[in-house]
Formats: C-alpha cells, sequence, structure tokens
C-alpha cells in the first residue's frame, strides 16, 4: 500500500521528519528540485529548451532548485518568477540568491521566449498550498502553458499541477496539464483521484528525504492505494489437500424475469473466484433461466410471487443455512417491503453480506435497518445508488467521494465500495483504500453484478473486510484492463471479465 497525504498532513509528515531524523527542510527541497531537474530532462528534445515558472510559496522554490541543476547539467534554461517576489518563502529567497550565483536571473513573464516541440515547461506555480482560483498573471501563465503545450512542448508539474486542489483533486476552471507529475515524498489525493488523476499525466513519485515512517505521525483519514501486490498476498496458494467445502458456499439472492442474467454474472463471477459453490435464490417463474446459463449453478425458488418482501424471510433463512457469504440485489424484484425484509434477514444471521444494486435502493428508505445487522456487512454502490442512500446529487458524491464514503462506513458500521473510476473502499472508522485498476471499457451494463460476485466469493472463502473488498475491485479492475487489451474500450462486455478473472489469477499464481 502507498500512503496518500492531504496538504495538512504533508505538513505534518515533514515536521516529523524534521523531529525524528534532524531533516532540514531546505534539503528537502533540493531532493524535490534535483528529482524535478531529472524528471524534465527525461521528456526533453535533443537541444530543448527548459522553461520554469515558478510560483511565491515553495513549490516555486523546487522550481529554482530545478532550474539550477538544469543549468548545472549545462541545458539551455529560462526562469520567471510569476508574482511578487518579496512574498518569497525564507527557502525559496536561498534558491534564488543560488541561482543567480549560476549566472541565471529570472525573466519577466512577458520575456519568455515561446516554447514548442523538444521544449520542456517545468510547472512550480503551485503545489498543496493552492488557496483559490488563480488570477491575473497567475492566470495568464497557466494559459500560455496550455498554449505551448498545444504548440508541442511537455510539462512536467512539481509536486502538483498548477490549479488542481491537492486534497479534493478538483481543478479551477484554469489549471496546468501535466504530460508529467513529479510528487514529492508521498503521493496525493490530486494524484490519485478524479478528475485530477487524469490532468497530472505519468505520476513520478520521487524521495525526498521525509522517510516512510513519518506518515505515521499524521493526523486524520488513512488514505492508501493498494498495489497489486497487497491484492495478490490476500489470495492463499490452494494447498493439494482441499475439497469444495473447503472454499466456501455462496447464496445469491438476485434475479428476476427479464433480468435473469444479472443473477447468473453474480453466480459465475463467484464461481470464477475460487469459491466451492453457488446457489441462487429467486422467485420461481425467474429460476430455470438463471440455472440454463451455467450447470455449474444451483437454485431455490422461493415460494410467493412480486416483489421481495417480509413474506419471504422464513425461506431466506433457511436458504442461508449453511452458507458462508450472501450477496443481495442484482435484478431482484423491489417493493414497499424489500428493505425491512433486508433489515430483519440481516438481522437473523451473521454470514457476512453483500448488499448491491435494488437491495441498496431498497435499504435506501431507512438506512438504521443496517444496524441491526449481526454479521459484516458491504455496500456496493456505483455513485447514483449512493446518492440515493445518502440522499443528496449524484454531483455532491463525486465532488466528495472520500468524506461520503467514509461517513457511510463510520455511520452505518459497515465496509462501503464506492465505485467509479477509482473505486474507494472505506472501513467504519478510518481507512480508505484507492483502486488503481479499471478503465471507462468497464461502463457497461453487469460489470457491477460482476464485481459483488467476486467480493461474495472472497468472503465464503474466510477473507475477512476490508480485505476481501480492496482485493476483489482490484482483481476485478484488473479483470476489466486485460479485457479491454482483448476488445478494447469501446467492446468490452460484462461477461468478458468472467472470463479474464481466469487471466488474474494466472498472472497471480493461484
Ligand atoms: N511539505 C514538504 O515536506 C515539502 C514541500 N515542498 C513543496 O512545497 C509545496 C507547498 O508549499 P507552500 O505551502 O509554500 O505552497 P505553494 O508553493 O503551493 O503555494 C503557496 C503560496 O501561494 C499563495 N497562493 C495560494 N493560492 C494562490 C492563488 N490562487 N493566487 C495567488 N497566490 C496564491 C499562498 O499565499 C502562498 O504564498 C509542495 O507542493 C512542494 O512543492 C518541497 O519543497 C519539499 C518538502
Ligand atoms: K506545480
Amino acid at each position: 500500500m502507498q500512503r496518500v497525504l492531504t496538504a495538512v498532513q504533508m505538513r505534518e509528515a515533514e515536521a516529523a521528519a524534521q523531529e525524528r531524523h534532524g531533516m532540514p527542510s531546505g534539503l528537502l527541497m533540493e531532493n524535490a528540485g534535483r528529482a524535478l531537474a531529472d524528471a524534465a530532462r527525461s521528456i526533453a528534445g535533443p537541444g530543448g529548451r527548459f522553461t520554469v515558472l515558478c510560483g511565491p510559496g515553495n513549490n516555486g522554490g523546487d522550481g529554482l532548485v530545478a532550474a539550477r541543476f538544469l543549468l548545472e547539467g549545462g541545458a539551455r534554461v529560462v526562469v520567471s518568477l510569476v508574482g511578487d517576489p518579496a512574498k518569497l518563502t525564507a527557502e525559496s529567497k536561498r534558491n534564488l540568491q543560488a541561482l543567480e550565483g549560476f549566472g541565471e536571473s529570472p525573466r519577466a513573464f512577458e520575456a519568455l521566449p515561446e516554447s514548442g516541440a523538444g521544449d520542456v515547461i517545468v510547472d512550480a506555480l503551485f503545489g498543496t498550498g493552492l488557496r483559490r482560483a488563480p488570477e491575473g498573471a497567475f492566470a495568464d501563465a497557466i494559459g500560455t502553458v496550455a498554449r505551448w503545450r498545444r504548440a508541442g512542448a511537455k510539462v512536467v508539474a512539481a509536486d502538483v499541477p498548477s490549479g488542481l486542489q491537492s486534497d479534493t483533486a478538483e481543478p479551477f476552471a484554469l489549471c496546468v496539464e501535466a504530460d508529467v507529475t513529479v510528487a514529492f515524498g508521498f503521493l496525493k489525493p490530486a494524484h490519485e483521484l478524479e478528475p485530477g488523476a487524469s490532468l497530472c499525466g505519468d505520476v513520478r513519485r520521487v524521495d525526498i528525504g521525509l522517510g516512510g515512517e513519518s506518515a505515521r505521525a499524521v493526523s486524520g483519514a488513512e488514505l492508501l492505494r493498494v498495489e497489486e501486490q497487497d491484492a495478490r498476498d490476500v489470495i492463499p496458494a490452494r494447498r493439494a489437500d482441499t475439497h469444495k467445502g473447503t472454499y466456501g458456499h455462496v447464496l445469491v439472492v438476485a434475479g428476476s424475469p427479464g433480468k435473469t442474467g444479472a443473477a447468473a454474472m453474480v453466480a459465475l463471477s463467484a464461481l470464477r473466484s475460487g469459491v466451492g459453490l453457488v446457489t441462487v435464490a429467486t422467485r420461481a417463474e425467474a429460476l430455470p433461466w438463471v440455472m440454463a446459463h451455467s450447470p455449474e449453478i444451483m437454485g431455490i425458488a422461493l415460494p410467493g410471487e412480486g416483489p421481495l418482501g417480509k413474506g419471504d424471510l422464513e425461506a431466506l433463512k433457511s436458504a442461508l443455512e449453511g452458507k458462508d457469504a450472501l450477496v443481495m440485489g442484482p435484478g431482484i424484484p423491489r417493493g414497499p417491503e424489500t428493505g425491512a425484509l433486508i433489515g430483519d434477514l440481516l438481522a437473523a444471521v451473521d454470514v457476512p453480506a453483500v448488499l448491491d444494486a435494488d437491495a441498496l435502493n431498497a435499504v435506501a428508505e431507512d438506512l438504521t435497518v443496517l444496524r441491526r445487522a449481526k454479521g459484516p456487512v458491504l455496500l456496493t454502490p456505483h455513485p447514483g445508488e449512493m446518492a440515493r442512500l445518502w440522499g443528496r446529487t449524484t454531483k455532491d458524491v463525486q465532488q466528495h467521494r472520500v468524506g461520503v464514503a467514509l461517513n457511510m462506513a463510520t455511520s452505518l458500521n459497515v465496509t462501503v465500495v464506492l465505485k467509479g473510476s477509482r473505486t474507494l473502499i472505506a472501513e467504519p472508522g478510518g481507512r480508505v483504500f484507492i483502486n488503481p485498476t479499471g478503465n471507462a471499457g468497464m461502463a457497461t451494463g453487469g460489470t457491477g453484478d460482476v464485481l459483488s460476485g467476486v467480493c461474495g466469493a472472497l468472503l465464503a472463502q474466510g477473507i475477512k473486510l476490508p480485505k476481501a473488498a480492496w482485493t476483489a475491485v482490484y482483481a476485478h479492475g484488473l479483470a476489466g484492463d486485460l479485457a479491454a487489451k482483448r476488445r478494447g474500450l469501446m467492446g468490452l462486455i460484462a461477461t468478458d471479465l468472467l472470463e479474464d478473472l481466469g487471466a488474474v489469477w494466472v498472472r497471480w499464481g493461484r
């Protein structure tokens, strides 16, 4: 896992590094600027010129250091200080003097030569300290960077592209779009969450002397980026002397006439994710169609008809006997009593439960039913479902993804998977995991059903929350990335993921 720190947490980490190993901030800036110069060199064309744009804060100081290293390496460099030089931080002032000692003085922004193909712009206007929309000279500079980039210049951003808010990953109306962003010390939300992530280009995190330990000293919510090795390590290697009983039995409550495919996709993805047995419980008229999708699927017909309601409680309780996990929701017939049924069911049994799709819409009417759950609960809403659960608009949810997921997890004492580009997994009370896998090709019907099947399968195999959730999300996204290579983003459909889940397990030696 990689820690992802907010601006406040970065300052705390810096203070901790100073306290712990006496790391002076000037040395951190020196290391940051040097790494920035290396990144700038790596994307320059032969003989290309470097234009370094520095702002008033320490981000600008990093730019001044980078300019010095580029000059020392013999490159053609021009530097501009945008804003009031009297406001420079002490550390930046020192580096301005050092630069002048190398024979280079900042020029007026208007006096800079044009840039184009082969050239590199080093964007050191603002980093984590950006507080409001850039205006005046800063706005002009950001606009000019965009023009030079259209003319073929490459852009390397110091820490965060200027105009992008580090903590929320939301850009102001004017924002630098970078080819490479050099993240100093730790990743920031702007690098990992959309829309910021797309504005950063290739993110390269570099060590600057803070030391990994310094992140342990920070306060507030813990944001973590899941890495492939983390997910792989969660899945145990199979021992030879095992049988289907070793790997658990999932009950899938899903499907209705017209939506039998949803139930089949949950069941098949659970089967493709290592579970021993899968049983689907659904209304009698839907059951044969679900089972016809694959002979491995077992079925239980729920007596009664129409929407699921309190009358289904006893049948579901007995269906859950001997089961190790429950997945409920995709394609279920929903009615006025469905939410209460789910509440009663979760209060009566202690198997881990995944609620998805219409099970989420059903409990949205009265979320407190979830507080009665005896076993661990995982909710897997997409932003629209989360908006219904939270009683806000989808846009609101998308602008506050981390806070929304964490609040819901904490207030209901459940694990929450908030789907969408960079799916978040929040556990009650503190940690939020960011998933880096997946792609826009997965924005197609049924991929969510496949995810809930993977979650159910891992839970039935005894993997606990939130591990089961972030591992399932990682594997599902990786399956999507592999599927997109075969099908293209345009051609990818949900059942492709069933095949490529296999490729994920093969890649992980499972
Ligand atoms: N925390 C750390 O450990 C390190 C931080 N470093 C650098 O320091 C940066 C943070 O430095 P700062 O906190 O000085 O912040 P910034 O350099 O991002 O900018 C802060 C300055 O810009 C001004 N400002 C903010 N928004 C503005 C706007 N819209 N228009 C005009 N002025 C505006 C502020 O008043 C302040 O003077 C990091 O992003 C990184 O580049 C590095 O030097 C190395 C170590
Ligand atoms: K920057």
